[in-house]
């Protein structure tokens, strides 16, 4: 299977020019914005995720179920808490991509958390889904990578059926938005150190 094109040509991240993404994540449930993050925002992002100390072992499952399992996943992870400039400019333009799937699609979507991830040569993450149905509170997944992978490490999504829908080679600055509980998806073991943002817009019930 080789990598296929991106979707759609890079486009701006500004809010007025949102028709041809939202209408292309409205067919398919997935799009890939090649060049969404500005090279200055990208390069100071990849920079501050290199300097974390915090990274840890990444974890799968909740709660009492929550756990290491180094043989479904092996990136390091750190959650963005918006005490840098570069964090703050990336939450809003991921908040102005959550106000558009709102309007858009009446999705009730109430907020977005995302981490830094790092996967060190060898590192992966089987196939798996963010979320088990589409009451969950994960409803749309993002990935954001910061530096360009070239060998090994590809983002590899699959349909419901489990058959490959595509090969994602990460690309500094682009950006893939998919349903969370429609596409099974994995990352293949990466030669290279790859650096991303994945993050996931959530629709929890608020009491009012
Ligand atoms: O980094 C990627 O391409 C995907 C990561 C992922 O699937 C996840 O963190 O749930
Ligand atoms: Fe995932």
């Amino acid at each position: 299977m080789h990598a296929v094109e991106p979707l759609l040509q890079p486009q701006p991240s500004s809010p007025e020019q949102p028709a041809a993404w939202l209408a292309a994540f409205e067919r398919d449930g997935l799009v890939v914005l090649p060049e969404y993050l500005t090279a200055d925002l990208c390069h100071t992002l990849l920079q501050e995720v290199q300097q974390q100390a915090e990274l840890t072992p990444a974890a799968i499952g909740r709660g009492q179920q929550r756990q290491h399992a180094s043989d479904i996943r092996r990136d390091k992870t750190c959650w963005l808490d918006g005490s840098t400039v570069a964090q703050q400019r990336y939450m809003l333009e991921l908040n102005t991509i959550l106000s558009q799937l709102n309007r858009h699609f009446f999705l009730g979507l109430t907020g977005y958390e995302c981490h830094f991830a790092h996967y060190q040569p060898g590192d992966f993450y089987r196939t798996h889904l963010d979320a088990f149905n589409r009451q969950a509170s994960r409803q749309v997944t993002s990935v954001c990578y910061l530096n360009d992978v070239q060998d090994g490490g590809e983002l590899v999504l699959y349909d419901e059926q489990h058959t490959e829908l595509m090969q994602l080679p990460p690309r500094a600055g682009s950006l893939i938005l998919f349903e969370s509980s429609r596409f099974p998806h994995q990352v293949l073991p990466t030669r290279q150190d790859r650096f991303s943002i994945a993050g996931w817009f959530r629709r929890d019930d608020v009491l009012l």
